[in-house]
């Protein structure tokens, strides 16, 4: 899956995650309406809302990115039916071509690990039958309980050909409570950055180890670092747009190749229509809004590249 992955940043120029976090401050009032007259105005109304809201976005926006992120909270918020709709955002992106990340952060004991990595990459056995529950093709992981949190979602990666995104830098504004602390004279940050290198070297995937990290956008100074310190490692870099990240601060998460890091935007691009550069759409066109906020921070990440190379 991580050829895949480098396979659609080549083909679309785009190393841009579309993330998938949908409020339902977001949703535009034509489908709510429709969705709360046709299911009820309760969980399900809501759930089913978020999907139409996903399913526009994803027509509008597919042919030209690599991958989606699925954020789970937003969609547990709406409990089981919330869920019914993450896995059928899951199914439509895979079947657009899309590579998708489930932003699900899991991390536990070793057995509970297992279990988390078979219901999002893996294939569970019933009787004679095996049944694939969330299937994504890659995850993010909280690796604060160590190597048996983190080793049985790599032994269901081995097997299905898929990935993982471990938390090594978070972008939020807390993240160096823990993650700056020094351990001996080596931040925290810095540790789990090698583990995720070593952890890397024994899952390569082709150029690039299927075993990535999650680097935020917002402290790019530790980007640089880690980039050196996990050269075979894709990062994942949440904090661009809403956040503050910015194109020019993300050119060190890049290897030389051009490859190596893959940004995301959930609400720069899913709630596009409600900011001041394109509130022209208007909310009945918020899929086409969404396309520009793509398009533009396409140009806007190659702009950076380019600007930092001359
Ligand atoms: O360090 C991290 C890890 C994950 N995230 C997630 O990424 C998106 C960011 O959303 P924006 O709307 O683009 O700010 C969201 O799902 C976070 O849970 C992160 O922001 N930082």
């Amino acid at each position: 899956m991580i050829n895949k992955l480098i396979q659609k940043i080549e083909q679309t120029d785009a190393p841009i995650v579309v993330g998938l976090d949908p409020m339902l401050d977001y949703v535009p009032q034509h489908i709510l309406k429709k969705a709360f007259d046709e299911k009820g105005e309760n969980l399900e109304g809501a759930a089913e809302a978020i999907w139409q809201f996903n399913k526009g976005i994803v027509d509008a926006t597919y042919d030209l990115i690599p991958a989606v992120k699925p954020q789970i909270a937003m969609y547990e918020q709406f409990g089981i039916e919330g869920m019914k709709t993450f896995k059928k955002t899951v199914d439509y992106c895979k079947e657009k071509g899309l590579v998708v990340i489930g932003d699900i952060k899991r991390g536990d004991i070793g057995s509970t690990s297992a279990a988390y990595a078979t219901g999002h990459l893996g294939k569970v056995t019933i009787g004679e039958n095996t049944f694939r529950g969330f299937d994504e093709d890659f995850v993010t992981l909280n690796p604060y309980m160590g190597g048996d949190s983190v080793l049985p979602f790599l032994e269901v990666c081995k097997e299905e050909k898929k990935g993982v995104f471990i938390l090594v830098k978070t972008s939020n504004p807390s993240s160096g409570d823990f993650q700056d602390q020094l351990v001996g004279d080596t931040p925290l940050y810095e540790l789990v950055g090698k583990k995720v290198a070593e952890w890397g070297e024994m899952h390569m995937g082709g150029t690039y180890s299927y075993v990535g990290a999650v680097v935020g956008a917002t402290y790019p100074k530790m980007g640089k670092i880690l980039r050196e310190l996990m050269p075979k490692a894709y990062i994942l870099v949440p904090g661009y747009g809403a956040q503050g990240g910015k194109a020019e601060d993300l050119v060190p998460y890049f290897n030389k190749d051009g490859l190596g890091a893959i940004v995301n935007s959930s609400r720069g691009i899913i709630a596009a229509y409600k900011l001041k550069a394109y509130e022209k759409f208007g909310s009945q066109a918020y899929a086409d809004a969404s396309r520009q906020a793509v398009i533009d921070m396409r140009e806007d990440l190659k702009q950076a590249w380019v600007a930092a190379k001359a």
